[in-house]
């Protein structure tokens, strides 16, 4: 059996400074009898030289696309368009199960190479429940920006920072003490944002499924600040309308959408129809308000956001390497895939590993 190998690409978008493995968790892989090959990188927040130093082998950026069938390409997020056909099982954050713009093409460039996408998002265990996910930091640098906004101090355009210096910023400067509430609390991203809001020395309200059966309205209104970090699998009722932001009758003036599902059934946030960037973080709404919406919120501090989750991935790779697709978590990702390729009518019977599917 040949030895089981993982090859971690260079993220192509300049900003990503993030990566799925730490040069520390990849010395673990290679001390558990997997082969490790990382990409040289200009953006990725660990020195290639770290991977070096502990075991790793170095391959210039984009060499993927060379590496054999039976390696394992991991990275988080989208690919490269060349080449048109993939033949490699990919880890990645795919986002092509769920019928999302330009799922179908991606599925077709896997199918007719004969590879397949396991997508990070559909890394799950046997209760549904994601294994591995950003969750955490993106709470905690949700509710961060909304604190600094709240105190008028955050200047953008962002820029990804660490930790020290995020928590540094959120000393407070004035005598403003907004009210926080964290909906979604017992989440990983409501735990995030609750330990950031503790962090700037105030105790937030948590509130999760049991306070949003039925919302009490009066209480919510009483806050300042909402955080939204529910990870809702269905769609619901609204949580927040424009009304909940009305000067007449509420405190509330400014909501950091963590979860971001803007624009998808599962959005429970009546209050934008777009995200909002680092360049522009904060959205200003018709009927008063603000809502700051950045979709990828870890991307801001990349150091600690890689570093729990190369630790959450790590297991889970280990068992990919030792055990391949026959792994319970692995396998049902392939069967997402193949019910994702079949959902989108991309016939199995078509696919080749000559990469001539029309
Ligand atoms: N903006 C970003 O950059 C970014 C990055 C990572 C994750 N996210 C998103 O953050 C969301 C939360 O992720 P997570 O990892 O914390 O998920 P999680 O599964 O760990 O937690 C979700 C929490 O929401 C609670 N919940 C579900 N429905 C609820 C409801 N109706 N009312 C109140 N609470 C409810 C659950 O009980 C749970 O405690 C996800 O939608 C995820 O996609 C956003």
């Amino acid at each position: 059996m040949p030895m089981p190998a993982i090859h971690m690409r260079a993220e192509t978008r300049s900003v990503e400074r993030r990566a799925p493995l730490t040069p520390d968790d990849a010395g673990r892989l290679t001390r558990a009898g997997i082969r490790v090959t990382v990409e040289k990188s200009r953006s990725r927040c660990f020195p290639t030289n770290d991977y070096a130093a502990l075991g790793c082998a170095i391959a210039d950026e984009g060499s993927w696309a060379d590496s054999h069938p039976d390696e394992v390409v991991l990275g988080l997020k989208e690919l490269p368009e060349l080449p048109t056909h993939l033949r490699s099982r990919h880890v990645l954050f795919g986002h092509a199960y769920r019928g999302q713009p330009g799922a179908h093409a991606l599925l077709r460039r896997f199918r007719s190479g004969g590879g397949t996408l396991l997508d990070l998002e559909s890394l799950v265990d046997a209760t549904g429940r994601r294994v591995v996910t950003f969750g955490y930091w993106a709470g905690y640098v949700g509710a961060a920006l909304a604190i600094l906004r709240f105190w008028d101090q955050l200047a953008p355009p962002l820029h990804p920072t660490t930790r020290r210096e995020l928590d540094a910023s959120l000393v407070r400067a004035t005598s403003a003490e907004p009210r926080v509430l964290v909906v979604g609390a017992l989440g990983r991203a409501g735990r995030g944002a609750c330990d950031a809001v503790s962090r700037a020395g105030i105790e937030p309200t948590r509130w999760d499924v049991e306070q949003t059966r039925s919302i009490d309205r009066e209480a919510l209104r009483s806050h300042d600040v909402l955080v939204h970090a529910v990870g809702a699998n269905e769609a619901g009722p609204p949580l927040v309308g424009p009304e909940d932001l009305d000067r007449g009758h509420s405190r509330l003036r400014l909501v950091a959408d963590v979860t971001c599902d803007v624009g998808t059934p599962y959005d429970l946030l009546s209050l934008h129809d777009r995200t909002t960037s680092w360049d522009e973080p904060v959205l200003s709404l018709p009927r008063g308000g603000e809502v700051i919406a950045i979709d990828n919120l870890p991307s801001l501090l990349p150091i600690e956001a890689s570093t729990t989750f190369s630790a959450a991935l790590l297991p889970h790779l280990v068992r990919l390497g030792r055990h391949g697709l026959s792994d319970p978590v692995w396998r049902r990702v392939r069967t997402a895939f193949d019910h994702a390729c079949e959902t989108a009518g991309i016939d199995t019977s078509e696919t080749t590993h000559q990469g001539v599917l029309p």
